[in-house]
């Protein structure tokens, strides 16, 4: 698996990660929502330099002129519920593309600390050929986004698979380098050293999912 862990550049991105891990800043959740789209629309920016060209005549009203423009068929699929700002700032971008919603959330069994993940909800299109974006903000254990990767492959076999996360921890980038196919690439905004025994990043930001919708009751 290719890993592009953006944080390792200075740029505004950083500005953007800093906020939505800050308690201070987290009780504003249209901010918290709008940074996730913000650091979509970026992922998304340097995911289009790998994409494929191609040439086309634009008129303008003064004369013609060529321009290179992608021309990849992309697919954004993104994981219900935190995936939501994250799927829109990538479609900022990808403005063409199809998309797929699944839902993948983790169900407490016996104790808070063991989880097993549930599929319950898919809606996508054709995969064969295309270029795929899965997008969820957190990586932690790695489940959600493996889990999600095999629901899919009923839907046909993508030319390119990627995988665009906001924070993710050591332990759940070593699942998916096992679990999925050898050539993803992975698209991380920063990546963080521990798990915890409920299966939260340390440093990481809490419950994206809460933090960007509220509190949900467990059931
Ligand atoms: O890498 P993993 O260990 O699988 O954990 C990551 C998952 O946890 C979060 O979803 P959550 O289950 O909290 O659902 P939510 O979006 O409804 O809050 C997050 O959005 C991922 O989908
Ligand atoms: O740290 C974590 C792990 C899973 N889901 C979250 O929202 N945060
Ligand atoms: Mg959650």
């Amino acid at each position: 698996m290719q890993i592009h862990n953006l944080s390792k550049e200075n740029s505004v991105l950083n500005q953007f990660i800093a906020e939505i891990r800050d308690v201070s800043v987290q009780t504003d959740s249209m901010r918290f929502r709008r940074n996730i789209e913000r650091i979509g629309e970026v992922l998304g920016y340097e995911i289009s330099k790998t994409l494929d060209f191609e040439t086309k005549t634009i008129t303008t009203p003064l004369a013609t002129i060529e321009a290179t423009v992608p021309k990849n068929d992309v697919v954004l699929c993104s994981i219900l519920r935190a995936g939501v700002p994250l799927h829109n700032g990538l479609l900022n971008y990808f403005d063409q593309s199809e998309n797929a919603f699944i839902s993948a959330y983790r169900h407490h069994k016996d104790n808070p600390e063991s989880f097993e993940i549930v599929v319950e909800y898919l809606a996508c299109p054709d995969l064969t050929g295309k270029t795929l974006i899965l997008a969820d903000p957190m990586l932690a254990t790695g489940q959600s986004l493996v889990a999600t990767f095999k629901a899919l492959e009923p839907f046909g076999t993508p030319k390119s698979i990627h995988i665009a996360a906001v924070i993710g921890a050591e332990a759940g980038v070593d699942f998916l380098e096992n679990n999925l196919p050898k050539d993803t690439t992975l698209w991380i905004a920063a990546l963080d050293k521990t798990l915890n025994s409920k299966g939260y990043i340390v440093p990481g930001l809490g419950d994206a999912g809460d933090l960007a919708f509220g509190e949900k009751l467990q059931h």
